[in-house]
């Protein structure tokens, strides 16, 4: 079998759909995507497509190495993550090929089923306390939601008592019938961060998301020194060569590389095991599109440490389109109290409806996040 076509598709809202097509007509999906930066994965999609065309598409691992390797320069959000959509669209393949879902292909199910949770409020959380209780009702008890807004460098004890305020407000309303995490989203700098974690300890949140920049992970150990709170990162780390320091280094519980920046199914499943050694508990990044998620469960349904699963339904990036739209088989991804089943169809598991993506991507707008300022000009980490 070789691989005769690429076709790169940006559609609503911020997403990147690629189809690998081969000359035996199997084909498979991946989502090689940046938010924000989608056509420069896709520029990178199409300078690895020289070398892709005409291989080999089962053999995964060595176009793996060839794309990371290949290039001398490696590694970094754009590159990784137009391997990783690269990625999931030849395991889609492989299994479609084999007549078996990807995770058989990678020894089998660890679970039954898999626990999912549901962003609440806003880039400014706001209306959490509605989100969480409309969500409570299709069964969803596990959250997550934006720990500030713009928070400066060195910030007030007015800013920390308005977000910890509403922390404490859900745990006013919900008691612990719900968990949440809460995601600093590297708005915190580490002169705040430790301050924040301890105001907001007597509320346990499930965990703390980026209490500092990745590019700050030397702060992790030293932070989890000062809490009881679990500390989460990832999202922003693209290979195993860049979470190994942070297994070394110890301070984080749970990490989160997403299956669309880190390198895909290949590269995360490898992260997945390497935390395990180290227990540390894997939550896969998520707040993608349907491709992107099918990804993350595969590797969820085969790794021991998966403790929770990010997925965008209701997510406030998604405006134009939401998570099923461009999917066929919608009920494969139906949650149930909170937890969602296994994807049995061969490959990822997603049937793409191609014509409502080849519709939309004639009129995709380009999605950037918005750039934020503090109140003295100076430019703010949204
Ligand atoms: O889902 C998360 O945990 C996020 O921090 C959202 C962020 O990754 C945006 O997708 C960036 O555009
Ligand atoms: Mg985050």
């Amino acid at each position: 079998m070789k691989i005769t076509k690429l076709t790169t598709y940006r559609v609503p809202p911020r997403w990147m759909l690629l189809k690998i097509e081969t000359d035996e007509g199997v084909f498979g999906w991946g989502e090689p995507v940046i938010e924000g930066r989608a056509r420069t994965v896709e520029t990178a999609v199409r300078e690895m497509e020289q070398f892709l065309i005409g291989q080999d598409p089962a053999r995964i691992n060595d176009l793996w190495q060839a794309m990371y390797r290949g290039g001398f320069y490696r590694g970094g959000a754009i590159l990784m993550s137009a391997i990783a959509g690269i990625d999931q669209a030849l395991w889609d393949i492989k299994g479609k090929t084999l007549g078996v879902p990807v995770y058989e292909l990678l020894g089998g199910r660890v679970r039954d089923k898999m626990k999912m949770y549901s962003w609440v409020g806003g880039d400014r959380p706001s209306d959490v306390i509605s989100g969480i209780r409309k969500l409570r009702e299709i069964g969803i008890d596990t959250f997550k939601m934006n720990g500030t807004e713009e928070f400066r460098m060195l910030d007030s004890a007015r800013a920390v008592d308005e977000a910890v305020g509403r922390i404490a407000e859900i745990r006013e309303a919900f008691g612990n019938e719900i968990e949440f995490g809460i995601d600093f989203h590297g708005r915190v700098a580490a002169p705040m961060a430790k301050v924040l974690l301890r105001a907001l300890e007597p509320y346990r949140p499930l965990f703390v998301e980026e209490p500092v920049l990745a590019e700050q992970a030397e702060y992790y150990p030293r932070l989890a020194e000062s809490t009881s709170i679990p500390l989460a990162a990832g999202e922003r780390m693209y290979s195993r060569f860049e979470f190994k320091r942070v297994f070394e280094q110890g301070g984080i519980a749970i990490v989160q590389p997403d299956v669309s920046h880190a390198g895909g199914i290949t590269e995360c499943v490898k992260i997945a095991a390497m935390a395990e050694a180290y227990d540390v508990a894997l939550a896969l990044h998520c707040p993608l599109g349907p491709v992107a998620l099918a990804a993350c469960l595969h590797v969820d349904f085969v790794s021991h440490n998966a403790v929770l699963q990010e997925q965008s339904m209701g997510i406030h990036y998604n405006k134009g389109a939401e998570l099923l739209d461009y999917v066929k088989n919608k009920e494969d991804f139906r949650m149930d109290g909170g937890y969602i089943a296994a994807l049995t169809k061969p490959g990822l598991g997603v049937v793409i409806d191609e014509e409502r993506v080849i519709e939309a991507s004639r009129n995709c707008p380009d999605w950037s996040n918005p750039l934020w300022r503090h109140e003295d000009g100076s430019v703010a980490e949204w």
